[in-house]
Formats: C-alpha cells, sequence, structure tokens
C-alpha cells in the first residue's frame, strides 16, 4: 500500500531509533523491506545490518532473558539509523515478565552448580530504575564482564582482546567513553550488591515456565522510522594502521560535522513551534517530514556519538538465519541457543505464521500513521484513554538530550476484550 514518502532532510545527524537494547525477555520484530537496523557486534563499536528478508521475523533476547539465563544469552544494543529517501515501518512485539513477576537466574542453572551473575529482583523494580532515556544512553552488556564472577570465567584469549581493545581505545583522543561514564544498568542486580527490596515471593522453577509464559504480556509497538539511505561503507579492519588512520580521520570529521550542524539547523522551527506541531497537534514527525523542509531542525540532530558511523559497520557480518520448517529437529534448538548466547539476534523463517498475516499487520500500521493528525491525536498521552494505547513521536521529550527521527504506536495487550474497545479500529 503506498504511503508518502518523507524524507529526512539530514539523516546523518540524527537517529531512527538511538542505541540501546530491550528491557523485555524476547522481542520478536517485523520490519519492512527498507532495512536500516543495525546490531552491535560482541566486542567493540562495530554494527551489522539486520537485512529485511521478505516472510522474516527478527528475534532479540531482552535484559531480562539475560539475567533469566544467567549471562547465557546476550541482550544486545542495536539501533536504527534514520533515512534520507523512504518510510520505513516495524512492528517490535515486546514480550515482558509482569511488573510483579521475580526474575532472576533460572533455578536450575543455579541447581547445576553455577554461580548466579544476578540477584533476584522484582521486574518492576528492574524496569523503574532503568528509564528508557537512561537505558538507551546507559552502558553495554559487555560490561558484566568486568563483575568478579565472569572475568575470573573468561579465557585468556577473552582477557587478551578485552586488554587490547582498552589500550587501543583509551589512546584515542576525545572519543566519549560510555563504560566509563556511565552507570552500568545491571550494576544493581549483580549479587554482590545489597537487595533493594524484599521479593513479594521467591520464584521457583515450576513457576518459572508454568507462571511467566500465559503471563507474558506483550506490546505491538508500531513503529514508523525513516532510516537513511544506505551509502558506500568500509569494513573495519582490526590492524592498527587501519584502525588509527580511520579514527583519525574521523575525529577531524567531527570538529567539521559539529560545526556544521547549526548552520543547518531550520531557522523556522523554535522548541515551541516544535513542540505544538509535532506533539501537541499530532502531526508527529512523519508530518514534520511531509512539509518537505530542506534541513533538520536542530532538536533532533543527535551528538557525534548517538549518530551511526558508517565505517563502523561491518557489511559481510551477517546475524544467522534460521529455518523453522521442522520445530523438533534438536539441531534448530541448538542454533537458536548458540545464537542467542553469541549475538543475541537472529531471524527465522518457515515460523508458520503465514506472510498475509505479517502484510495484514503491516498494511495495519501504514493505515495508521496514514490517518490525519487529529484521529491519531486522539490517541497520544495527553487524550488517550487509557495507557495501553499510545500515540507519540519521542518518549519524553523533556529528558531527551536530542529527538529520535520516528513516531510509534504503542499497544499493550491484555485481552481480546480491551483490543476491541480501545484499539484503534484501523488496527484491529
Ligand atoms: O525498528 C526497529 O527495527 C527496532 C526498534 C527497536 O529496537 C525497539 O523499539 O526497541
Ligand atoms: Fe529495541
Amino acid at each position: 500500500m503506498p504511503i508518502p514518502n518523507p524524507k529526512c532532510p539530514n539523516p546523518e545527524l540524527t537517529v531512527g531509533v538511538g542505541r540501546h537494547s530491550d528491557v523485555s525477555t524476547l522481542t520478536i520484530l517485523l520490519q519492512d523491506e527498507i532495512g536500516g537496523l543495525f546490531v552491535r557486534q560482541k566486542d567493540g563499536d562495530n554494527w551489522i545490518h539486520v537485512p529485511p528478508i521478505k516472510g522474516s521475523l527478527v528475534i532479540n533476547v531482552g535484559d531480562a532473558l539475560q539475567i533469566m539465563s544467567n549471562g547465557r544469552y546476550r541482550s544486545v544494543e542495536h539501533r536504527v539509523v534514520a533515512n534520507g529517501s523512504n518510510n520505513r515501518i516495524s512492528v517490535p512485539i515486546f514480550v515482558n515478565p509482569r511488573p510483579a513477576d521475580v526474575i532472576g537466574p533460572l533455578p536450575e542453572l543455579i541447581a547445576s552448580g553455577e554461580k548466579p551473575i544476578y540477584k533476584q529482583v522484582l521486574y518492576s523494580d528492574f524496569t523503574s530504575n532503568i528509564s528508557f532515556v537512561k537505558h538507551m544512553m546507559d552502558s553495554i552488556p559487555e560490561q558484566l564482564d568486568s563483575v568478579p564472577e565472569r572475568s575470573q570465567q573468561s579465557s585468556p584469549t577473552q582477557k587478551q582482546g578485552l586488554q587490547k581493545d582498552t589500550q587501543v581505545t583509551s589512546s584515542l583522543p576525545a572519543r566519549p567513553q560510555r563504560n566509563k561514564q556511565l552507570p552500568q544498568r545491571f550494576k544493581d542486580y549483580q549479587v554482590s550488591l545489597p537487595a533493594k527490596r524484599t521479593s513479594p515471593h521467591t520464584i521457583n522453577q515450576e513457576e518459572v515456565y508454568m507462571e511467566l509464559p500465559p503471563g507474558f504480556s506483550s506490546t505491538a509497538s508500531n513503529l514508523i522510522s525513516t532510516p537513511l539511505k544506505p551509502r558506500s561503507t568500509t569494513a573495519f579492519s582490526s590492524n592498527t594502521l587501519i584502525f588509527f588512520l580511520k579514527h583519525y580521520l574521523l575525529l577531524s570529521t567531527r570538529s567539521l560535522l559539529e560545526s556544521m550542524a547549526p548552520t543547518l539547523a531550520h531557522p523556522f522551527l523554535d522548541s515551541s513551534a516544535l513542540r505544538e506541531f509535532v506533539i501537541n497537534q499530532g502531526n508527529g514527525v512523519k508530518g514534520l517530514s511531509e512539509l518537505g523542509l530542506t534541513a533538520l531542525p536542530k532538536q533532533y540532530i543527535q551528538p557525534l556519538e548517538e549518530r551511526t558511523c558508517m565505517s563502523n559497520i561491518v557489511p559481510q557480518e551477517s546475524i544467522p538465519i534460521i529455518d523453522m520448517s521442522n520445530w523438533e529437529d534438536p539441531q534448530v534448538a541448538k542454533s537458536i541457543c548458540d545464537a542467542a548466547s553469541k549475538w543475541g539476534f537472529f531471524q527465522i523463517v518457515n515460523h508458520d505464521v503465514p506472510i498475509e498475516v505479517l502484510e495484514n499487520v503491516k498494511d495495519a500500521t501504514y493505515r495508521f500513521f496514514r490517518l490525519p493528525a487529529e484521529v491519531k491525536n486522539k490517541y497520544s498521552k495527553e487524550h488517550s484513554s487509557s495507557n495501553n494505547v499510545r500515540f507519540g513521536t519521542s518518549f519524553t521529550p523533556q529528558a531527551e538530550k536530542a529527538l529520535e527521527w520516528k513516531d510509534y504506536l504503542s499497544l499493550f495487550y491484555v485481552s481480546e476484550e480491551e483490543t476491541s474497545a480501545l484499539w484503534p479500529s484501523v488496527c484491529r
């Protein structure tokens, strides 16, 4: 179905969705054919594109599963770039524990003699301690390697790898050291720290298996974001000389870009006019891009370290694509577990969800975002009759350093009854 073709005037200065990992147990993501989702590779700051595959679903491990698997499965950072020429839609479905669930390393792992890396924690405590914005800016799973239990286990080669990285980065001027400056997002939940709140009940193995699945709540969040058209990329090489060359080149480009950014800012939109148009009137980023702006409003210009640096993209790498035609095959289970521990991300094909169903969801998304602003606005934070249905653009515009080039519709599934009463009719 055709949709308007909003362009982001300066996609290189902003982001579609900033770097973050999900607080969910698992996220299942349907994306359209445009592409633009990148996953962070295990070591360093290299990013791998998740290519759109018709009919596939992208699966990623979230923080809750990282905790429940005692660090075996990894909740990995990812981001979406902004696009200079196309609309992009994606539909992530977040599968979460319930707020009142207590999560921790699964008892069966501990019973087998593994030392728990994380404490039991009330899921609502975990999520409320990580505000969405903080989470996005927060540090990354590799920090877990620095807790004593983990580093004792790491092999000599892993340790060497880490040391090498640290040496190289610390000798570079002015690159932001995210890990050092920002709080560790799992810090409060590592075993060595005192418990924050007594859990209302402790969870046993049966509860994990019996209670969590039906209690999982899912949020189908339809995100419209407008990612960047792919540009030529250079493979990152670990060769030191090339590494330094790239970084020095980058650093000079940095000051250039930074000095360019203010002059690119659109003169017409001051902050209150922008807020009125985008948020209060419900036009969203989509409405903004349809104005045909020639420059990106300054509120969307991201600090350099948040933008996607194309030289850090590894084009030859790919997350696993797993064929699910035979669920029973132990090899399939093995591929999934391997992918969850190595990458935290994989795509599944032949998963039994008919293509028509996937297409219907995308069509519903297009239908919703094509509605007039005043209709979409009925679902905004100010006007929506329920917190479970929310149309918005930024999550917390007051708190975000710079706004993301995206809109979203968040639908929190509670029951069929609530769905038919509250969800926008074009999405039912
Ligand atoms: O749009 C995408 O592909 C990813 C969105 C995402 O990462 C999120 O909403 O958590
Ligand atoms: Fe995400």
